[in-house]
């Protein structure tokens, strides 16, 4: 096992206007192909930790370093470089083009980190629709799929650039119970598969497939266990 991500002393405070702290001493570590889930009480902190960890707020007290490299103290252009190349997101709103096709919306991410000729792009995002069994919807825009299929196109685009870690910010949340578990699955499948996945939910049943949560309560984090999976 390797570590893909370390989060050390995470303190986080916000202005309402009066300085209050957020999160307090946060410190994990995940390992490459896990499956972690975080669940908590509404307000405890989940988001604000995955914004952290997303590098998309830079405002924080202690270290973050992902895929080896320290990421705490880094210019914004440096930061977009990474999440390009190593982060992958699914909110629970799935924020595709909706005038753009399927696989359009999954190559984006690809053009914009300019790896790869435009060429490969496409066939690399041809490649992860079919992996989340979306190829045969490869040219139809993406407002006329439907709220689950739209979702699984949100994974494939956040698939594209072969990210070190998927990040999920209620990534079912907008989902009926039988597409909750079909996007569940292809986590779950990606994971066995070596690919890193973090996705907070509130979602139990989600949380209990996982292969570890970390539970949060008033910005700390007062449980961290495997579960047992069947
Ligand atoms: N920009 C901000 N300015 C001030 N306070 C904020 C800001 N963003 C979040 N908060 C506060 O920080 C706390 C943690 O919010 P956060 O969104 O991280 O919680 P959460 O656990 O993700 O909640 P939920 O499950 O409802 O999404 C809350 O008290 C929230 O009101």
């Amino acid at each position: 096992m390797s570590t893909v991500l370390s989060a050390r002393n995470l303190n986080k405070y916000f202005y309402d206007p009066e300085k209050f702290r957020v999160l307090t001493d946060v410190s994990f570590e995940v390992q490459k192909g896990e499956f972690l889930s975080i669940v908590g009480k509404s307000g405890c902190g989940k988001s604000t930790l995955l914004y952290l960890l997303s590098t998309m707020d830079t405002e924080y007290e202690g270290q973050i370093e992902m895929a080896g490299t320290k990421l705490t103290g880094r210019s914004q252009d440096f930061l977009a470089h990474f999440r390009n190349e190593h982060l992958g997101f699914v909110f629970q709103f799935h924020f595709l083009l909706p005038e753009f096709s399927a696989l359009q919306n999954v190559m984006l991410p690809g053009l914009k980190l300019g790896k790869y000729p435009e060429k490969e792009i496409e066939e690399r995002a041809m490649e992860k629709l079919r992996l989340i069994g979306m190829a045969d919807y490869a040219r139809k825009p993406a407002s006329k799929l439907s709220g689950g299929q739209q979702q699984r196109v949100a994974i494939a685009r956040a698939l594209i650039n072969d990210p070190t870690i998927i990040m999920g910010d209620e990534p079912t949340g907008n989902l009926d119970k039988a597409n909750t578990e079909n996007v569940f699955d292809i986590f779950r499948d990606l994971a066995s598969k070596g690919q890193t996945i973090i996705a907070v939910t509130h979602d139990p049943d989600f949380a209990a497939g996982t292969n570890r949560t970390i539970e949060m309560s008033d910005g700390q984090i007062i449980g961290n266990h495997e579960n047992k999976i069947q």
